[in-house]
């Protein structure tokens, strides 16, 4: 364990540690990190997606010097800043007609998402709210309240009713699961709770924390025919799978429906802390002083995040992310057929799932050989984390940026860290202190 890992246990709480290897940074530019012993480290996480430029990029680097050298304060709660304005107008020009009303700004997804969660409620007077099984929409109580993951250590709200999302891996064929996840959200509302009570439907287009689970297609349009027969709010949880990550702008694209509130964070701020809820200007301003952090809105996330929405056109980093993304997961499905671990490679563009089991056939979660091979990967110059409601689903979220000789140099080093996992090469008790998920 290196010098600056050991002194951070000696300073730092563990309450936010997700830890999964004694990475220990001192420095990062694109998509490579400098390690405190010096080792450049190919980073496949970009900060479970923050770092969506990949790290000091100069478009960020000069937005936020501009912003600091003439600082049009710190806050938006009692003053216009023309950063804000300037970043609202372009996320409304970024969504579809239905949400396209009015922007709030925050600080992470997990405060925008409880807003949403509070703020339909309060908006609509509807006491209830459907959201998946393993979704993850935040750490805050409020955000949690509205989640279904089940590593999370917060409570359920009341109103709050979770359901199935299709695994079509794990259950079946596309077109069966996705039957049967409707067929249960029907009989949900003819036997358990009233449609009219429901306020907002939380989705996530492709399901990142819960194992990087992709809808079969017509899913979400048929989940979107009852939400509008209903009158229920469709939310369309972008953070993780958004911005073009998923090689579209808006992930919610790839299944073809039109929700009526979107919400940003993460890579908005390209490693920054900002994030954004974007939705009807009824529901937007239904109130005042109704969800506010002092330096919410501050000018320099703000110009930050501009900056991250205008390379992410002009360098077509959605597009890049779809091509780059093609690679990865053409070179991903050649491992498949060299590692009996790989059981199943999903997502799209550069939001990218390997499940990975202890047999094909019973798809048994291979947990330990999870947390083997990304602490192997680490040791070999690759970040690499895992998610799934199971723990054992290699998350593939690199910056946006990425290079096709960068993706292959990422994908030689997991060859070489599947290889020593499986031919027992890597010392278990190396994993004692990193509990992961
Ligand atoms: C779809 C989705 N919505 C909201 C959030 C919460 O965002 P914040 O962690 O910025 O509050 C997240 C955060 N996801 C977690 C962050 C904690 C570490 C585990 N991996 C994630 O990506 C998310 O994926």
């Amino acid at each position: 364990m290196s010098g600056l890992y050991a002194r951070e246990r000696q300073s730092v709480s563990s309450m936010a540690h997700l830890r999964f290897f004694p990475q220990a940074v001192v420095g990062g530019s694109g998509a490579y990190l400098t390690a405190d012993d010096g080792r450049r480290l190919l980073d496949f996480a970009a900060s479970w997606g923050a770092a969506s430029l990949g790290h000091a990029h100069p478009a960020v680097r000069a937005a936020v010097d501009r912003a600091l050298s003439d600082q049009a304060g710190a806050s938006y709660l009692s003053s216009a800043n023309e950063a804000c304005v300037l970043l609202a107008e372009k996320l409304l020009s970024l969504v579809p007609g239905r949400a396209r009303g009015r922007v709030w700004f925050g600080h992470s997804g997990s405060d925008a998402n409880e807003t949403v969660a509070r703020m339909v409620a309060a908006a609509t007077g509807r006491p209830r709210i459907l959201a998946f099984d393993g979704a993850y929409h935040g750490g805050t109580v409020g955000s949690m309240a509205v989640s279904g993951h089940p590593a999370q250590q917060g409570t359920r709200a009341a109103g709050l009713t979770l359901v199935p999302y299709p695994n079509s891996y794990a259950a079946g064929t596309p077109q069966a699961v996705s039957e049967a996840a409707l067929a249960h959200l029907d009989r949900l509302f003819e036997t358990e709770i009233a449609p009219g009570e429901v306020a907002a439907f939380f989705i996530e287009p492709i399901q990142s924390d819960g194992g990087m689970l992709v809808p079969p297609d017509g899913f979400f349009k048929a989940v979107e025919e009852r939400c509008r027969r209903h009158g229920i709010l469709i939310v369309s949880d972008e953070v993780k799978v958004g911005l073009g990550r998923s090689g579209r702008f808006n992930a919610f694209d790839h299944s073809g429906i039109e929700p009526d509130i979107v919400v940003f964070g993460k890579g908005l701020g390209g490693g920054l802390p900002i994030s954004a809820v974007v939705g009807p200007e009824a529901i937007m301003n239904h109130a005042v002083a109704f969800s506010l952090q002092t330096v919410h809105g501050n000018p320099v996330c703000a110009a930050a995040a501009l900056a991250v929405l205008e390379t992410i056109e002009h360098d077509r980093l959605a597009e890049n992310a779809a091509s780059i993304g093609r690679v990865l997961r053409d070179g991903l499905n050649a491992l498949a057929r060299r590692h009996a671990l790989i059981g199943d490679v999903r997502g799209h563009g550069l939001a990218l799932g390997v499940e990975l089991v202890g047999d094909r056939a019973g798809r048994t979660p291979a947990t330990r050989e999870t947390a083997l091979t990304v602490y192997r990967a680490f040791q070999l110059g690759l970040v690499l984390y895992y998610v799934g409601v199971r723990s054992n689903v290699l998350e593939f979220t690199p910056p946006l940026t990425l290079t096709e000789s960068e993706a292959r140099e990422g994908l030689a080093i997991l060859d070489q860290a599947l290889a020593d996992v499986a031919a027992g090469r890597v010392d278990e008790t190396l994993l004692a202190d990193f509990a992961g998920w």
